[in-house]
């Protein structure tokens, strides 16, 4: 399969885990005989400092003609830090989802058993613990009117829902739930919010044409408790953009990394992939941020063009990587010097000789280095 690909590595840790994705990319391409073209674009404070906008119009032109965007990370403290900014980083991200209608952002959560102990939670209450997190990306409060009175005393930001809003990707939702374990738990506000009541009349409307599933309700507050306790009770959670942003950080915690948390943004036209972490700038540079998030996302990215066995080789990698503690500081106690780049090496390696079953992965070549 010949396939373009929109390349934005972005701000801080972006473009570093990016690589590292493109590298596995590259190995897929090779053992499976498939043409990947990746172009490269600036988005977020780079593409500020470049060209004054977060999201220059060459990025989003090469965005729309591309079959799939691979994203890294936007932001940086300059702007973070500064709440007179005119332009943010953030905006690019924001109006790249809108402009691409990237209505639904899926972002699957994991117990890894070779992970269990990396995680302040409880073993027994995270193993086996398989979420997908769907989370509505271009409408809700990120979207609505925003306000600051003339003395700047008094701000405001409206949260907007249309019945089709929720419809699109409910349906999403339900459908992966057919093909899991048959569970969508809406997380709102309903008790508060005007549009989280709207949220559960649609959902129940939607609901009725899937009759294999079940439907239950959760509000916010509670949701953020119960993924704590007792994660492995969600199977397909929906819920609306900002509550999906907190809860998916959030949920990040029972993998044992951020690190590890990947997600594909579709719409009825584009898809793009982006690990759900920051730019985490306090690692920029320094070969400690992990590429598993941005790998795994590559993963999905396979997947939505139906490439599901070089997706599913992906997965074998990084599990493989994460059972000899192949992997950055954030997870790794024993060996010190694995970097950002040598996890990639690993991935990229198990690809290339994936017939030759005795290969001792201990001793596998990471780069320049080798790790027994
Ligand atoms: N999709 C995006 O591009 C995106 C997402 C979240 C935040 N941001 C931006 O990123 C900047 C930093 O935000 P933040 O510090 O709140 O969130 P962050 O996700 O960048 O980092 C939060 C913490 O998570 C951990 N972490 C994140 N990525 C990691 C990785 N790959 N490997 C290991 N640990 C990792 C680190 O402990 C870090 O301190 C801000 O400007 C914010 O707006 C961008
Ligand atoms: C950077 C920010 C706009 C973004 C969001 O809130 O959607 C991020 O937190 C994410 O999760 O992708
Ligand atoms: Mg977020």
């Amino acid at each position: 399969m010949k396939l373009n690909i929109a390349v934005l590595p972005g701000d801080g840790i972006g473009p570093e885990v990016t690589d590292q994705a493109i590298k596995v990319l590259q190995a897929i391409a090779l053992e499976f005989d498939h043409t990947f073209i990746f172009k490269q674009a600036s988005v977020g404070a780079i593409a500020i400092d470049e060209t004054g906008s977060p999201l220059p119009d060459a990025t989003l032109a090469l965005c729309k003609q591309s079959d799939a965007v691979l994203f890294g990370a936007i932001g940086d403290p300059k702007y973070d830090n500064n709440p007179n900014a005119k332009v943010r980083p953030e905006q690019g991200l924001l109006k790249l989802r809108k402009e691409l209608g990237l209505f639904a952002n899926i972002r699957p959560v994991k117990a890894y058993d070779m992970l269990l102990d990396k995680s302040p939670l409880k073993k027994e209450n995270i193993k086996n613990t398989d979420i997908s997190i769907y989370r509505e990306l271009t409408g809700g409060i990120y979207f609505g009117e925003k306000k600051l009175n003339d003395t700047e005393t008094v701000a405001s930001d409206l949260c907007e829902y249309s019945q089709e809003e929720i419809e699109r990707i409910t349906h999403l939702a339900f459908k992966a739930a057919q093909t899991r374990r048959k569970k969508v738990t809406l997380v709102d506000k309903a008790n508060v919010l005007e549009t989280s009541r709207l949220w559960r009349k649609v959902v129940k409307q939607v609901a009725a044409q899937y009759s294999d599933v079940e439907l239950d309700f959760l509000f916010v507050d509670n949701a953020a408790m119960q993924m704590i306790l007792n994660p492995k009770q969600f199977d397909v959670i929906l819920t609306e953009n900002m509550f999906g942003d907190i809860i998916s950080d959030e949920a990040s915690v029972i993998g044992g990394s951020i690190g590890l948390l990947a997600s594909a943004s579709v719409g009825n036209k584009h898809a793009m992939f982006e690990p759900i972490h920051g730019s985490y700038p306090q690692a920029k540079g320094k070969g400690i941020a992990n590429p598993v998030a941005s790998i795994l996302s590559a993963a999905m990215l396979l997947d939505h063009f139906k490439l599901h066995n070089e997706a599913n080789m992906i997965r074998l990698g990084v599990e493989k990587s994460l059972q000899l503690q192949i992997t950055t500081p954030d997870l790794n106690t024993k060996h010190e010097n694995i970097t950002t780049d040598k996890v990639g090496n690993f991935i990229e390696d198990f690809i290339s000789h994936p017939k030759d079953t005795n290969l001792n992965f201990a001793n596998i070549h990471l780069g320049q280095s080798t790790i027994i």
